[in-house]
């Protein structure tokens, strides 16, 4: 099945995960990592979750699921190990028209989540269309491996130069080529060790058309 690859933003948005469990603990940290607002629906949790409760990172909701719960939500994922519940609530969800994902049975749920690593703004995600979440993970922390957070800094330093280059250069044509000249391994190897300053004066002197 084909995918529309889309990162939401659910900041402050209203999430809820149905089920406690290891799967649950990971979907929710995912979702708060986005800045949700969580609701985990669930008479057990996890140790993990059960202190989210407690400081008030999550709310809890110490029950089974029932039919309305959903009602207001604008993202679920179902969790539970029972595939009935997961099934009963994909439906809801889907009547209600909310964002759907089901832990045990994808296909009827309307996104799948993917593998990802971040690094400041810079976000990275694996998807093996739900053919090897396994393969997905290894992947993730093959390139967790080969990028670090030396490219979140390499990307805000971009950013505001970019901000700069809007005004200095005059034609899209002239920074396009500039950002294609800006990048370069050695300006990666500078922030590796925590040189800033020069990294940021080699990205600005990358073009011959152009100096700061
Ligand atoms: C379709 C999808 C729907 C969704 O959950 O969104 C889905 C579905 C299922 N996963 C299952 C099993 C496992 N899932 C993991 C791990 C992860 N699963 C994630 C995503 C997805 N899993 C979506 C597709 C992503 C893609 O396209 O690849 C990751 C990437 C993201 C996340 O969950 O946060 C996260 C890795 C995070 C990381 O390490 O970075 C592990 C490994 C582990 O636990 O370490 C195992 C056991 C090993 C194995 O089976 O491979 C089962 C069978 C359950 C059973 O057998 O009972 C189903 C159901 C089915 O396949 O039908
Ligand atoms: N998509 C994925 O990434 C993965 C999916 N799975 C699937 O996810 C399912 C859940 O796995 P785990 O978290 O390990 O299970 P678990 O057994 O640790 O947790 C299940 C949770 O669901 C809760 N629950 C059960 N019935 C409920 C109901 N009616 N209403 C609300 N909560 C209810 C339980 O209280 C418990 O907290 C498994 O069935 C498995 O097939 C497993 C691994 C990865």
């Amino acid at each position: 099945m084909p995918f529309y690859p889309v990162n939401l933003q659910i900041t402050g948005k209203p999430c809820v995960v149905i089920g406690g469990g290891s799967v649950a603990e990971r979907k929710t940290a995912a979702l708060l990592k986005a800045e949700a607002v969580v609701t985990v629906l669930s008479p057990k949790m996890t140790l993990a979750l059960s202190r989210l409760a407690q400081i008030q990172h999550i709310h809890h909701v110490d029950r089974l699921y029932r039919q309305g719960d959903l009602a207001g939500f604008f993202l679920v994922i179902c969790a539970t190990d029972d595939p009935g519940i997961n099934r009963q609530a994909a439906r809801e969800a889907a009547s209600r028209g909310i964002l759907v994902n089901v832990v045990d049975e994808p296909d009827i749920g309307n996104f799948h989540v993917p593998a990802q690593i971040t690094r400041g703004d810079l976000l990275l995600t694996v998807s093996t269309g739900g053919k090897s979440p396994a393969f997905a993970s290894q992947l993730r922390r093959e390139l967790a491996e080969r990028y670090g957070e030396e490219y979140g800094t390499y990307l805000d330093i971009v950013a505001a130069v970019r901000a700069e280059m809007k005004s200095k250069l005059a034609t899209a044509g002239e920074r396009e080529q500039f950002w294609r000249d800006s990048f370069d391994e050695e300006v990666i190897l500078l922030l590796r060790q925590g040189k800033i300053n020069e990294a940021e004066a080699r990205i600005r002197n990358a073009t011959g058309s152009f100096r700061s």
